[in-house]
């Protein structure tokens, strides 16, 4: 079974925001109960659906923009619905009560998901954290990722490497003034190298390191085209055993592959610190990236934190670090969830002006003209959280989450739930200035869930809002930004994985700052 959300959209958020999306194996023992309120029967019935065909289910209706039909079907079946797919059914929930009944009064249960193939193959057997089941390993990875990794103590002490991608990438815009970039583009090169440079540190400097990191990049570029075929064999698995399209084949080879780098690049580290251990040398420049804080934990003689080797390539792995990449155009298009965000937010302030205005005063009174965003400065720049937060609303990168899949029969009880917005459609950032102790990231209000919500809730989140809004921060303060004459602003999306802006935004940036220093450093 599986489970994931669909969040509002433009066209139906006065149905719900969310919708989750449960899937059922056909498997006997796995079936899906559920009631409407006040029913009595001893066995429930399952929700109602829409009839598919013969073995494929309603495969071939589903179309490729699957949030729409989602939402279509929402109208039809109300806020819980059931589609098979293939020999899958999956459950959709479409309200903030049935949502809440799954991520917090029945977490536990719903708190596991459905890896594809190609996945299990390429991580170790699923053993990232995105994949394991819930339980004694992933609650340890999890805890390692979030409170070691990610801790606020080891984003403040990264800080420098974050900053150094950062500046590059203003410096790549400066060279290109007065001609059109494609920000989706920009933001994704600066947001791969600033995580490159979070995981790896040095590692990928100088001449092998520099090798290591092509080879890093076409890695990446494969696993992306891997993870965007359907399989034949996640739909169907009585199929699996034939490999039908040969998927799992090539994602052993490409897991033979990732091993290579990882072992040459971990082998570096390695070496480079032994090395500085004969000399006598202390490691203080190494210790800030993630690589350093995971080697640092496998000499622990501590039960709950240390680690094997296999996992401290789980945690490196692209599948931890860009969990909902499975796109193939993404290297080219920019479609992984931050950057997509950076587009969105982005196109919606070009869309509108008075709002524009409203962030660049406040980065003016924040930051000052004489001086460049700093992560100090984040806290005091509400409006443009608040800006980010309604670009969350409006296109939620993730619109069907990340699905999940109960461990065991379940019943859930739908009741209907009052309107959720006023006037859903319209950018209104004001709306999370007016009610800032509600509305945030932390999955604590089932109305508003861009980064999912209970026990499996985005383990990323700290470090996504943090370079969210940095890059962010950075571009509109050091750039005024505009359309190419001629051309128009296109705000429609396009499902995916990740789900973007159907034509890339291109803009032509101008320096906001006099000093060329700002820009040069
Ligand atoms: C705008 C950026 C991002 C958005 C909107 C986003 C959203 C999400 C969502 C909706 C889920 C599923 C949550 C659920 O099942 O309730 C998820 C899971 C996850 N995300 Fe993110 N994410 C973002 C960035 C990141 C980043 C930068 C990282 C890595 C540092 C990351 C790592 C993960 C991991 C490891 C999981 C799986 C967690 C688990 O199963 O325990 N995400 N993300």
């Amino acid at each position: 079974m599986w489970l994931g959300w669909l969040g509002a959209s433009r066209e139906k958020v006065e149905l719900s925001t969310t919708t989750l999306v449960v899937s059922l194996s056909t498997c006997a023992v796995c079936c899906f109960l559920w009631v409407a309120k006040k029913t009595r029967k001893a066995v429930p019935p399952l929700p109602p659906g829409p009839r598919g065909l013969p073995l494929v289910g309603y495969l071939p209706f589903l179309g490729t923009e699957l949030h729409r039909k989602f939402e279509e079907l929402a109208g039809i079946y109300g806020p819980i619905y059931k589609v098979w797919l293939g020999q899958k059914l999956w459950v959709v929930v479409n309200s903030p009560s049935l949502v809440k009944e799954v991520v917090r009064d029945q977490d536990t249960t719903f708190a596991n998901r459905d890896p594809p193939i190609a996945a299990l193959v390429a991580t170790y057997g699923g053993a990232d954290i995105t994949f394991l089941p819930y339980g004694h390993e992933w609650k340890k990875l999890r805890k390692i990722f979030v409170r070691e990794m990610l801790s606020n103590a080891a984003l403040d002490d990264s800080y420098t490497l974050r900053r150094e991608q950062l500046r590059k990438g203003i410096r790549n815009v400066y060279e290109k003034i007065g001609t059109p970039i494609d920000v989706g583009q920009l933001a994704f090169v600066t947001l791969i190298n600033g995580i490159m440079s979070l995981l790896w540190g040095d590692t990928l400097q100088g001449e092998e390191g520099a090798n290591i990191a092509v080879e890093f990049k076409g890695l990446l570029a494969e696993i992306m085209v891997l993870f965007a075929k359907p399989n034949v064999s996640d739909f169907f698995p009585g199929l699996a055993m034939f490999d039908l399209q040969g998927i799992e084949r090539d994602a052993k080879s490409i897991f033979k592959w990732h091993e290579r780098i990882f072992d040459s690049a971990i082998d570096m580290r390695l070496k480079y610190l032994a090395k500085a251990k004969e000399e006598g040398r202390g490691m203080t420049e190494q210790k800030k990236d993630f690589l350093q804080i995971l080697l640092e934990l496998r000499e622990r003689d501590d039960a709950a934190t240390s680690i094997s080797m296999t996992q401290i390539k789980a945690l490196l792995s692209f599948r931890s670090w860009f969990p909902e990449n499975r796109k193939p155009d993404v290297l080219v298009g920019g479609s992984d969830t931050t950057t997509t965000m950076v587009e969105w937010v982005m196109a919606e302030l070009m869309h509108h002006p008075e709002a524009m205005r409203r962030v660049h005063g406040e980065l003016t009174e924040m930051v000052g003209l004489d001086c460049i965003v700093e992560e100090s400065h984040l806290p005091k720049l509400n409006y443009l959280g608040a800006v980010i937060k309604e670009t969350f609303r409006l296109h939620p990168a993730l619109p069907l989450l990340v699905p999940r899949s109960p461990s065991q029969s379940s019943t859930l009880v739908g009741i209907q739930d009052p309107k959720i917005w006023d006037n859903p459609l319209e950018f209104r950032p004001e709306r999370f200035l007016n009610d800032s102790g509600r509305l945030d990231y932390s999955g604590n209000d089932f109305d508003y869930l861009p980064f999912g919500s209970g026990r499996r809730i985005c383990a990323g989140l700290p470090l996504a809002e943090r370079m969210l809004i940095y890059v962010l921060a950075s571009l509109l303060h050091q750039f005024e930004w505009e359309l190419p004459p001629g051309t128009e602003l296109d705000l429609s999306d396009r499902f995916g994985i990740v789900t973007k802006k159907r034509m890339p935004l291109v803009a032509i940036p101008t320096p906001r700052l006099s000093k060329l220093e700002l820009y040069t450093t």
